[in-house]
């Protein structure tokens, strides 16, 4: 798969772990940063790269910050974008599953890395439902 990383300084660990990780299974990263540990702006980094799965250059996008809160605001005011925050693997597998999700943010400060790693495995592995949920996608991009 093509994916997506960025972070700011508060996720800049736990995607460096991510994308050793993910490499290391043979997908294909690219890292929109952030590049170091120092404090930095979040939007920065996520609207690049929110463009960039809204043009389909990635299968997904993972992103980081502190509690996934600021990323994830960020990214959904890109139209073409439904970002979840998940600290729960079955929240991962639900948005999959019933909202088509195309990116997820991760709450760096809130939960393990270990977590983490099991959460991105399950919103990288389980399918879109479709059927009743397609028409409830549907009406968000109509507004
Ligand atoms: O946007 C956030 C909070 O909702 C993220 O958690 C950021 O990572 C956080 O605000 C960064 O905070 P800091 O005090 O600048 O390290």
């Amino acid at each position: 798969m093509k994916i997506a990383l960025a972070a700011d300084h508060a996720g800049f660990e736990y995607k460096n772990y991510i994308f050793k990780y993910l490499s290391e299974k043979g997908h294909q990263i690219h890292d929109f940063g952030t590049y170091s540990s120092e404090s930095c702006d979040y939007p920065d980094y996520i609207h690049p790269l929110s463009i960039a799965v809204e043009n389909k250059e990635f299968d997904f996008g993972i992103i980081f910050c502190g509690s996934g809160e600021g990323v994830s605001i960020t990214a959904n005011k890109h139209a073409g974008i439904r970002c979840a925050l998940c600290w729960q693997t079955d929240i991962a597998r639900l948005t999959r599953q019933h909202n088509n999700s195309n990116i997820v943010a991760i709450p760096a400060r809130f939960i393990a890395k270990e977590l983490a790693q099991e959460i991105i495995d399950t919103f990288l592995s389980t399918e879109f439902d479709g059927g009743r949920h397609q028409t409830r996608i549907n009406k968000i991009a109509k507004w």
